[in-house]
């Protein structure tokens, strides 16, 4: 029933998985109102809104039995539909020999949630400042139905069974779910386990990290896929007929920053372009790079056989970036454009030019799209609406939105690309995906796989060169 457990289980202690922060690849992604929306659909198709709230209590019951292995638990339940999926997974516990507690905050609110509780046959407890703890707590008091922060009282009583294990129905209680707020929970969750689909907030930040391992308990609920978690990689072995052109060719265009420009053309041949020139290059990383200057590299703008034209890492603003953007712009030829070219191009962008990929970081976002509110999903997905164009929203809660609606959500990525260079290196491989032809959004997404699954694979000590400079 329950996707994304992975090897967990296997774990020979339990501290170790705790600390790893996983979401299930490829995973759908509702807001509160999509997530009630598909509740609806689901009960207009005949499945009982009771039958989905068992689904769910069995799927936390399954989590619950496997994180306590034989230890008491507590079930905290709250007066809503998350506290019914808490009394649902109460009873199954017992009923499979677990040690199991439960204390209320409020008596049930919905007639799913009582229900629920008169399905649960042992004591209930009143959730006090000094109700006693347990090895595993369950955390079963506030789902999407959040609408405001926990009071100071309830949450010093969460704040109480901090450092036990916890698991979070849904949601780690105080969280609000579609990302729209930064209320952090009193009480961050080793394992949350997400009912249907997950919601932005396990994904940006500040609230995944509170939001540990996420693991998704599917319970039958037809989720749209237009916003989805980060899929695996594709497999990347050329055709048997490849040659260079067809694996794609890219022009990197260098500004004064030649180490920058040097870096994403590196990138883009080590992402699988068979064939990358560097505009007035500095050093580059690779001698495999053509390095030409800025006459004969113009002439390449014409050049049919380009697949993708990057511009803008080392290139800050000015008269001689506006010039370089516009000559790139009027190639027609698929642009990645980062840092100050996106400024630079947001004008001309999706009045008949080609695709695109933009690569902002926070604060070039928040340069070029001053005036957007909203979770950084939807700040993305307005972002790329207005550009006409794919936007990679840069971060640790890195997000990908097409001018359609699809969004990719990338949490977590590896915390040893926060270091300079690594930008470069993206832009880079972007341009080498965006050359294989085919969907933008489908590249950016890939792009931004292979730039996390490298960084992972290299670890500790990354520089942004080592992002290039190996095959493995
Ligand atoms: N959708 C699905 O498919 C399925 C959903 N399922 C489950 O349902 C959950 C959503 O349930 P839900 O809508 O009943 O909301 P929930 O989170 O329990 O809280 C609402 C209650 O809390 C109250 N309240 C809110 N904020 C508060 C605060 N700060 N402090 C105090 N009170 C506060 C609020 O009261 P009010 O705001 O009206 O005053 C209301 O009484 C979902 O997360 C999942 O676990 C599964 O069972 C099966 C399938
Ligand atoms: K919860």
């Amino acid at each position: 029933m329950t996707k994304g457990w992975g090897n967990a289980s296997k774990s020979k202690s339990p501290q170790a998985w705790d600390r790893r922060m996983t979401v299930p690849a490829d995973a759908p992604i509702l807001t509160a109102d999509a997530m009630r929306a598909a509740e609806a659909a689901c009960a207009a198709a005949g499945v009982s809104l009771s039958e989905l709230m068992e689904r769910a209590g069995a799927a936390v019951a399954d989590v619950a039995w496997r994180m306590a292995a034989g230890a008491p638990v507590l079930i905290l339940c709250g007066p809503g539909n998350n506290g019914g999926d808490g009394y649902v997974a109460a009873r199954l516990l017992k009923a499979r020999g677990a040690k199991v507690r439960v204390a209320a905050l409020a008596p049930p609110a919905t007639d799913l949630a009582r229900a629920a509780r008169a399905a649960w046959d042992g004591p209930v407890e009143a959730f006090a400042p000094d109700t006693a703890p347990a090895p595993l707590i369950v955390d079963a008091l506030f789902g999407v139905g959040l609408t405001r922060p926990l009071s100071d009282e309830w949450s010093a009583m969460l704040r109480r069974f901090a450092g036990r294990r916890v698991l979070a129905v849904d949601v780690p209680s105080g969280i609000e779910s579609d990302g729209l707020q930064d209320w952090l929970p009193p009480l961050p969750a080793a394992v949350t386990l997400a009912l249907g689909a997950l919601k932005p907030a396990h994904l940006l930040l500040p609230t995944a990290p509170a939001c540990g391992r996420v693991l998704l308990a599917p319970i039958g609920i037809d989720a749209e896929r237009r916003m989805r978690t980060l899929p695996p990689l594709p497999p990347e072995t050329p055709t048997a007929d490849a040659h260079k052109f067809s694996r794609g060719m890219v022009l990197v265009r260098a500004g004064p920053m030649k180490g920058a420009a040097g870096l994403s053309a590196a990138a883009a041949l080590r992402a699988g372009a068979g064939y990358v020139v560097l505009e007035d290059g500095g050093p580059a990383p690779l001698s495999a790079i053509i390095a030409e200057a800025p006459a004969a590299f113009r002439a390449r703008l014409d050049d049919p056989r380009v697949g993708a034209i990057v511009v803008g890492p080392g290139f800050p603003a000015g008269d001689a970036l506006a010039a370089a953007v516009g000559e790139v712009l009027d190639a027609g030829k698929p642009l990645v454009l980062d840092a100050a070219a996106i400024g630079a191009a947001l004008p001309r962008l999706g009045k008949g030019t080609a695709a695109a990929i933009l690569t902002p970081h926070e604060g070039e976002f928040a340069r070029a799209f001053p005036d957007l509110r909203g979770s950084k999903i939807e700040r993305a997905l307005a972002a790329a609406r207005r550009a006409q164009a794919v936007v990679i929203y840069k971060g640790a809660d890195t997000v990908i939105a097409a001018p359609d609606g699809r969004v990719v959500a990338a949490w977590p990525g590896s915390p040893w690309l926060a270091t300079a260079g690594t930008g470069d290196v993206l832009a880079g491989v972007c341009g080498a995906m965006l050359a294989r032809g085919g969907d933008a959004f489908d590249a950016a997404v890939a792009a931004v796989g292979w730039h996390i699954a490298r960084a992972r694979s290299i670890g500790r000590g990354l520089v942004a060169d080592d992002l290039v400079k190996t095959a493995k």
